[in-house]
């Protein structure tokens, strides 16, 4: 009996990653910022309702740039994860499930997250 010597590498930062894997991994990532900053939004809400000090408080936090550029990212995430939850549910539903048609519709995710994206971006600033 011969042993097969056969290459393997397991080695994700090598291996390139065709853009459906791209679109899922980034879907993951994206659940899980939406996940914690939900948290934090969640937050500030409850203390600018709380009394006037906490809404002054909050309008002096949401004002700073940086902290517009993570809204602006958190909004990025949550977008993307809406409209790659949305092609998941279709791919669930059995559309789009081939290699060809799940790389297109990765594609179009991308595409309108990008819109998206530009539309949070002028809602933030
Ligand atoms: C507060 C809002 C949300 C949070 C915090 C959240 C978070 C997450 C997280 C952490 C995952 C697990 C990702 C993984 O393990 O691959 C996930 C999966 C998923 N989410 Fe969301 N999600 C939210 C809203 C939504 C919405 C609005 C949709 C509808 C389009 C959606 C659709 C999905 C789908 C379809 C999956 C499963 C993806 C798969 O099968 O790999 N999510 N979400």
């Amino acid at each position: 009996m011969t042993k097969k010597q056969r290459p393997v590498n397991l080695d994700l930062r090598t291996i390139r990653q065709p853009v459906a894997a791209i679109s899922s991994i980034l879907h993951r990532i994206s659940g899980v910022i939406t996940l914690f900053a939900l948290a934090i939004l969640l937050w500030l809400l409850s203390e600018s309702l709380a009394s006037e000090q906490g809404f002054n408080a909050v309008v002096d936090i949401m004002d700073g740039f940086f902290v517009g550029l993570i809204l602006w990212g958190v909004l990025t995430a949550l977008a993307y994860h809406i409209v790659g939850g949305i092609r998941h549910l279709i791919m669930d539903l059995g559309y789009c499930e081939e290699i060809e048609s799940g790389a297109k519709s990765a594609k179009i995710a991308f595409g309108v997250t990008i819109v998206l994206s530009l539309l949070a971006g002028v809602l933030v600033w």
